[in-house]
Formats: structure tokens, sequence, C-alpha cells
């Protein structure tokens, strides 16, 4: 057991005074070893490969400039990728960005953590969350130190590959849109739950689609997303779609009399094909008036290599309005109005910093109160959750809302595929069972769960 930090904690030290050690690459041959040595020095070479392919862009478009840019930047990545590999200790941020000072305090924190036997902030030595943060925001500092290409995403290409490869999914859940839109007004309650069951399953299983976990293979959808439903129904471990469910139904059968708007808010994930399947939600949220209001996350920074931020989804709505495929041009139509209409995106800068959820409420203030207005938040994916319950080795059966461990700004749910191994809330003997028959069970996104914490 870890004694809590108090100074990174503050008052939540005197909430939860011990807590499981967190995750680290520190011991050989566990999973977060592994993913540090073998999994991120190609998802920075890949990042070098995507600089070097555009190197006559940049001097199309900025001259010389744009070549000694493109140069510096890989000449900073390729040293970013020596200091992983040699385990040096992390250095401090050097861009003006508005966040490096809290992720220079940051790293000073767990200096003043290290004692005698744990002797340096690096790569394989500190905590697994923290080493994968910082390295895509180092990527992000060498595009920041090389302008004129400081807007480059190096992983945007690998985000559109993905985007390509599940045309044939994508297709199939826009015209199963279109269709259940015209339907949903006839629908009676118990038809309009099966749907709200079924487009979760998909988003649920979107989260498949990450490129970090397998930076040299992308994760397309080809077959159809709604007819592998069933198969898929045994690998949801916790599965609480009815208490969001409740939740949402109850509030729109009292909303003439009591109140007057319902709020949902998306975490993101992945773009690409689990967008895809964010926005198919939340246009079927409101459409049934289960929600009336929609607010969506982003990063505002490449992140985690498939991350969505800004820039991805309006490139993705552009792809679906220029489809020939009509029911794709009407969702790129239709979620183009709502962005600019009733949609709102947000990307604080507190979802790319390495802080578990349970200090927001004291690093990012702001957004924690901004969550409090929403009446259900889903959080999406594996590092959602693992920033959630802190990327600690929690037993199997330790409830959610503990582990949350005093993360409770209203109502939440985790969709996510398990990619780590980091999982709590299970039935007693759960977790053994699956270990019996599937060793690999907690890494390979085959499994998910819909986890909810809140009052209903
Ligand atoms: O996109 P997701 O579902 O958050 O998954 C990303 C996962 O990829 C990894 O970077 C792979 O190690 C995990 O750390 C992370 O949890
Ligand atoms: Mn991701």
């Amino acid at each position: 057991m870890e004694e809590e930090e108090g100074a990174e904690a503050g008052p939540l030290a005197v909430v939860m005074d011990v807590l499981p050690p967190r995750m680290t690459p520190k011991e050989e041959g566990s999973l977060p070893y592994l993913r540090i040595k073998d999994q991120t020095p190609t998802i920075l070479t890949k990042a070098i490969d995507a600089l070097h392919r555009h190197k006559s862009e940049f001097f199309e478009k900025h001259g010389e400039v744009g070549t000694e840019a493109e140069k510096k930047a890989i000449s900073l990545l390729s040293k970013l990728r020596n200091e992983l590999q040699t385990d040096k200790p992390f250095l401090p941020l050097t861009d003006n960005c508005l966040d490096a000072d809290i992720w220079n305090k940051y790293l000073e924190y767990h200096h003043t953590l290290l004692n005698e036997n744990n002797k340096k902030i690096s790569w394989f030595q500190s905590p697994w969350l923290y080493v994968e943060c910082y390295m895509y925001r180092r990527i992000h500092e060498a595009l920041v130190l090389s302008s004129p290409i400081s807007y480059f995403d190096v992983f945007k290409e690998s985000k559109e590959r993905n985007f390509f490869e599940s045309q044939e999914a994508i297709k199939t859940l826009c015209s199963y849109l279109q269709d259940l839109k015209k339907r949903i007004e006839n629908l009676d309650e118990k038809q309009l739950k099966d749907e709200f069951l079924k487009l979760f399953q998909i988003v649920l299983w979107g989260n498949k689609c990450d490129l970090a976990l397998s930076p040299n293979q992308s994760i397309p959808q080809t077959s159809s997303p709604l007819a592998v439903l069933e198969d898929l129904k045994p690998y949801i471990l916790v599965n609480n779609l009815d208490y969001l469910w409740s939740l949402l139904i109850s509030r729109k059968k009292m909303r003439q009399e009591t109140f007057s708007i319902t709020r949902v808010d998306f975490i993101m994930d992945n773009a690409g094909f689990e967008l895809v399947t964010d926005l198919v939600m939340a246009d079927f949220l409101l459409a049934s008036k289960l929600a009336t209001e929609i607010h969506f996350h982003g990063k505002s920074i490449p992140w985690f290599v498939s991350d969505t931020n800004k820039n991805d989804i309006y490139w993705l709505i552009e792809q679906l309005k220029a489809a020939n495929t009509k029911c794709m041009s009407e969702c790129g139509i239709n979620w183009e109005y709502y962005l600019k209409h009733s949609w709102i995106y947000q990307d604080h800068m507190f979802w790319t910093l390495p802080h578990e959820y349970c200090t927001m409420s004291q690093v990012a203030t702001d957004l924690y109160a901004e969550l409090e207005k929403s009446n259900l938040i889903l959080f999406k994916g594996d590092l959602n959750y693992r920033k959630l319950v802190g990327d600690r080795k929690w037993d199997f059966t330790v409830p959610f809302h503990q582990a949350l461990n005093g993360f409770h700004p209203a109502p939440l749910c985790s969709i996510r595929t398990l990619k780590t191994e980091v999982q709590v809330g299970l039935a007693p003997g759960q977790g053994e069972e699956i270990t019996d028959t599937d060793p690999q069970w907690m890494t390979t996104g085959k499994y998910g769960i819909f986890q909810f914490d809140g009052a209903l």
C-alpha cells in the first residue's frame, strides 16, 4: 500500500489515507514495462516518418524555413526516443504553452515523493500514467518549438486511415440512424429502450479502435457493427446500462413538470469510427428527447495517437458531407448544423495533463464546476478509466465509487474496452474465473464495461 500524497491530493488525503500503488513500468516483463519498451518507441518512429513524408509540403508552404523546422522537429523527436530508450530523467518543458507550468510543478512534486530506493523520475521508474502522458506532451513540445510547422498533427494520417478503412461500418451506422429517426416518434417505451441499448453497445465496441495500443495496425470495423452485438454480449463484464436508461427516461417523463433540461456530457476518446459512434449516440439522444443538451469534451493537442481533437471532428464532418451515399452526407450536414447551433464542443487543458481525475476539483476547478452541471457524464475509453481510478492496482471487487476517490461531479458512466490491467467493481470471483479461461482478458480490448456511479 502506498501513502496518499497530500501535496497532490490535498484534502482528499483526509478522505482516504491509504491507496493501492500505481501501475509502473519498473518491473521487467510487466505490461507497463513492455508497452513502454516496445510500443512507445514505435509511436515516436511513426511520428518521425510522418514528418519526413510531409517534407515537400512544408517546403511549398514555408520555403527553407519550413524545411529547417521539419529537421528541428525530427531531431527533437529522435532525442526524445533516445531519452526514453536509455531511461533518462524527465526534463522540464521549455515551451510557453499555458500548461507548461503545471507540468513542471507536477515533475517537482514527483521529485518530492522520492525516497532512497526510488532515485529518479524517468521513463521506467515513474508511474506509467505519468510516463505515457509525458511522452505525448513532449511530442507536442517538439512541434511547438518547430515554428512554423507547430500546427502539424503527427497522428493525423493514421486517424484518417482508420476512418477510410471503416467506411462500410460507418455507412451501415449512418443508414441505421437515419431510418431510426424517421420512426422514432412511433416507438413505444420498450422499443425505444431496445434502440438505446443497441446503440450504446455500438459505442462500447467502437472503443476497440484505438491506435495507441497497436501502433502498427489500424483496427477498422469491417463487419456490420449491428449484426455482431448479440455475440459480443457475454464479453460485457459490468453492464449498468439499465441505470443510464432509468436516469434518462425518468427525467424525460418528469421534464414537463420538473426538469427543463437533461444534459449529457461525452468525455470523448478516439477519432475515426469511434467518433462516428459517439455522434450517432448524441444524435439519437436528442431525437428521442432522452437528452436536451449535449456537450463534447475533446483534446486540445494530439494525444495517445488516435484521440479526437477539434480538427478531427470537422475533418470527419467534411468527409461525410462529401460522401456519395445519401445517409452519410445527411449525417454530415446534420452534425455540422448541430455543432453550430446545439452541440457544444469544449477542450479543456486538464484532459491532456497527467493528473488522475480525483484531483480535478483542485487542479481544474472551472472544469469540475462545469461537469457538476451535467446530468450524466460518459467517460469513453481505457485511458479515461485509468484516470478515473488513478491507474492503481485495485482489487477487482473494490466498489467503483470507492476507487473514484472523491471524484463525483455528477452521475457518470465509464464505457470502455479493457486494454490495461486495471479493473474494479467486479463480482467476487469474476476476475479470477475469466483469468482461468482467458489470461489476457484485461489487455486485448475483447472485454468491455458500462460502469455507472451516482445516485439515480
Ligand atoms: O483509446 P483508449 O481506449 O483510451 O486506449 C488507449 C490505451 O492505449 C495505451 O496507450 C496502450 O498502452 C494505454 O495506455 C491506453 O490506456
Ligand atoms: Mn484513445
